[in-house]
This record gives structure tokens, sequence and C-alpha cells, in this order.
């Protein structure tokens, strides 16, 4: 199987062929893979606080971590020595659990928060505060968030994909231990189950409510439509030029009431979506991928797609044509203090611009979607994620030229 570049085609001489997952994707390229990479099916995503003020020691950090992670993604040892080759009085420089694995299909795409460039107080603690992108802020509040600082924000963020949670959970692991002394793990969540597709190799997975998610999602195979809707351009904002040729990351921890949802009708569960559960098709009919017709009459005088079915709300027809590439997966993390399944969906979303592109169709959902009486966000955070890296180069390096 080959090597694939960031868009997700095949880099190596034997070439992908259509519905075949690479078994490594290229860790340096125009942009950071995991994101229009084909979507795995298990992830560990970090957010990590820094712990010093030493610029240079986050800079060394973020070579270090791109050493790291550029081998962990080709199914390499962390480090140069392994998990078992290195000096016995010295501790390994890979912690071992991965020794032996493929490299499953793992990408580690990083972000950085607002919190990295001015802390909440205004200090400017990396001298990074006048190249802050003008989006990147702390999300609003929006109705129904009740977050949990403790799942909330964060300076930096590794997303880590794959195929065997094993290796997302190794590569975690290895950068926080890499970033020991200079970071410290401020929350994680680990994902099973992609809730979308990011290519139409892919076939369409479901999420806890038992839905077809990531029908209408943007792929891969849709350059002008993610150059347009997910890749900064250069002329975006003029303070924060490292970041063209990257991204926004939006992070949301969305515990499902699972329990509750089990006991409405099928009918009404589908009234909330808009679609069928059967097929994913809309209500108005067809195939999965057939177009909503909106206006198609109902019952009563009302639409066969409700006024506040989840895929009327948040479709681009009535948000200003915008899009983003969703990239989310289920969760259980145990259960709740009443005997409920601690269980949802952590959204993840790349957008070009999150003033335009997430922040108003959230704001919409949270409002008035039929799903949100199902639904409770306890953790939220936005990273800009800078473009691909060059050979030679560490992630994010633009912005501390
Ligand atoms: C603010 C953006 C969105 C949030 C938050 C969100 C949460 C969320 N969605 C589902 C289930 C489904 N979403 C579907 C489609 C869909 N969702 C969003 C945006 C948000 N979803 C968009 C832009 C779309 C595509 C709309 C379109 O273009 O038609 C679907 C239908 C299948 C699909 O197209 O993917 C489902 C099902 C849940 C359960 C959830 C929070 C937990
Ligand atoms: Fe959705």
């Amino acid at each position: 199987v080959g090597r694939a570049t960031d868009s997700g085609a095949p880099a190596g001489a034997a070439a992908r062929t259509s519905g075949e997952r690479a078994a490594s994707y290229a860790f340096r390229g125009t942009h950071q893979a995991g994101i229009v990479t084909p979507a795995q099916d298990r992830l560990h995503f970090a957010a990590f606080d820094v712990t010093t003020d030493d610029r240079a020691a986050l800079v060394e950090l973020l070579q270090q971590w791109t050493d790291a992670a550029e081998r962990m993604t080709r199914g390499e040892p962390a480090g140069p020595s392994g998990a078992v080759e290195g000096p016995v009085d010295l501790p390994p420089d890979d912690t071992g659990e991965a020794y032996g694995l493929p490299a499953s299909g793992l990408t580690i795409t990083f972000g950085f928060g607002p919190s990295l460039f001015r802390t909440d107080d205004g200090v400017d603690r990396f001298g990074l505060a006048d190249r802050q992108p003008a989006a990147l802020r702390t999300l609003p509040h929006f109705p129904a968030d009740v977050l949990d600082p403790a799942r909330s924000y964060g300076d930096l963020c590794v997303q880590a994909c794959a195929d065997d949670p094993q290796v997302a959970v190794h590569a975690i692991r290895n950068l926080a231990r890499i970033g020991f002394g200079t970071v410290s793990v401020r929350w994680s969540q680990l994902g099973f189950g992609r809730t979308s597709s990011t290519s139409v190799d892919q076939t369409t997975p479901r999420n806890l409510f038992g839905f077809k998610d990531g029908t209408m999602n943007l792929k891969a195979e849709e350059p002008e439509e993610v150059d347009a809707h997910v890749w900064v351009a250069a002329e975006d904002d003029p303070a924060a030029g490292w970041l063209a040729g990257g991204s926004y990351l939006v992070a949301r921890r969305f515990a499902m009431g699972i329990e509750v949802w089990d006991r409405q009708p099928l009918g009404d569960q589908e009234a909330f979506v808009g679609r069928t559960k059967d097929s994913g098709a809309p209500l108005s009919g067809g195939d999965e991928f057939t177009a909503p017709d909106f206006d198609m009459p109902g019952s009563g005088g009302t639409t066969i797609i409700a006024e506040d079915a989840h895929v009327r709300l948040v479709h681009p027809d009535f948000n200003g044509g915008v899009k983003m590439l969703r990239r989310g997966y289920n969760f259980v993390d145990g259960s709740n203090a009443l005997g409920g399944l601690d269980a949802g969906l952590f959204f993840l979303a790349f957008v070009r611009d999150p003033d335009t592109h997430f922040i108003p169709i959230q704001t919409k959902m949270a409002a008035g979607d039929a799903l949100m009486e199902y639904l409770k966000v306890n953790g939220s955070a936005l990273f800009a994620v800078p473009p691909g890296i060059g050979e030679g180069e560490y992630v994010g390096q633009a912005l501390f030229a």
C-alpha cells in the first residue's frame, strides 16, 4: 500500500486503489495530515498547557515534537533508540506499547490555542501577541454549554488519529513524555468510530444516536470547496500570514442523553435529524446523497423536513453558503453518577474562519435545534492549525520566524 500525501492521494510507488486505506500518510506537505486525509477509526486528542515562559524552550519542544511525530507516523519509534535498544541505564526514548505495530494510518495534527498568544490577563508570555489571528479567541458561551474548564481550552493541541487505538494513544503519550517540564496535559479525549467521512471512498459511519453522520461533509475530492472553506488564505488576516495554508480547529465535547434518546419513537428521532435512520436519505425522499427538498410540504401545513430539524438548521443554504470539514468521533467514558453512560460525540471541525463558518451555526443550533434536547456541551476549545511542515522545518516555524 502506498504512502499518501496530505491531500489523501497516494505518494509512493504502489498506488492505493479506491477504498483501500493507506498504511501511512506523509507527515510533511502543504497542509498538515489529519485534516483532509481519510478519517481513521480512532482518536486520541490532547490539549496541553505550556508550563514555562521560556520562548526558546517552547521552540525546542516544537522541534522535538516534529521529529517524534514524523518518526511515529512512519511506524517507527518516537526516538532513534526506540523502546528496547537504548542504554539500559537510561529511560527508553520510546515507551514501547506500539513496538511491532505498523503505522496504522497514524496522523498527528498540531494546533495553537488563543492562550499561547495572550493569557486571560493579557500577558504576552512568548512574544507572540502581535501575531495572534483575529479569529483565534475563546469561543463565546452558547446556550446548552455547561463547560468544565478541565475539559476545555489549552495552549497547544495534538490530534492523533489512527486505525489502531494503541497507536493513537502511544503517539500522545510519547509527545507528553517528550514535553515533560515544558508542557502538561490539560485534558485529553479518546474517540472510537469516526462520525464523518472525509473521502468519497469511505462509507458513511454512524454516531451514537444511530444515524449516518458525515454524508454531506466536505470531502478531499472537492479541492475547490476545501480551499474555499477549510484553508486559511494569505490575505485572510494580515497579522497572521504564518497561518496561510492552515486552518482553525473547533473541538466540542457533546454529551448525549442516549438513554432518553433511546426512548423516543423512531419517527421522532428521524424528524429531529431530518433524515431517515435506515439509509440516511433526507425525509423529502431519494437516497443518502439526494439533496434535501426543504420546501416539500408535510402534513398540517408544515414542511416534511421540520423547521427545527438538524439538517435544515445547519445546511449551507440557510447559513450563507458556508461549509465545514467535520472530523469528530464517538466516545464512551464510563458511566455517570445516575448510572447512565457518559457517552457522546467529540465534535471536531476544521474551518477557514470560525467567525463565519462555525460560531453563527453553533449559535443557531444551540438556540433552536431539535437535537439540543438530548445534548449538552461540557468541553470546548478553539485552535489555529498551522500549515503543513516543509522538509527541514518544525511545526509552526513561520510563527516564530
Ligand atoms: C455547528 C456545527 C455542527 C454541530 C455542533 C453538529 C453537531 C451534531 N451533528 C449531529 C448529527 C448529524 N449532523 C449532520 C449533518 C451536519 N451537521 C453539521 C453541523 C454540525 N453538527 C453540518 C454542517 C451538517 C451537514 C448539513 C448539510 O450540508 O446537509 C447529520 C446528517 C448527515 C450528514 O450530512 O452528515 C447528522 C446525523 C450530532 C449528533 C451532533 C452533536 C452531537
Ligand atoms: Fe451535525
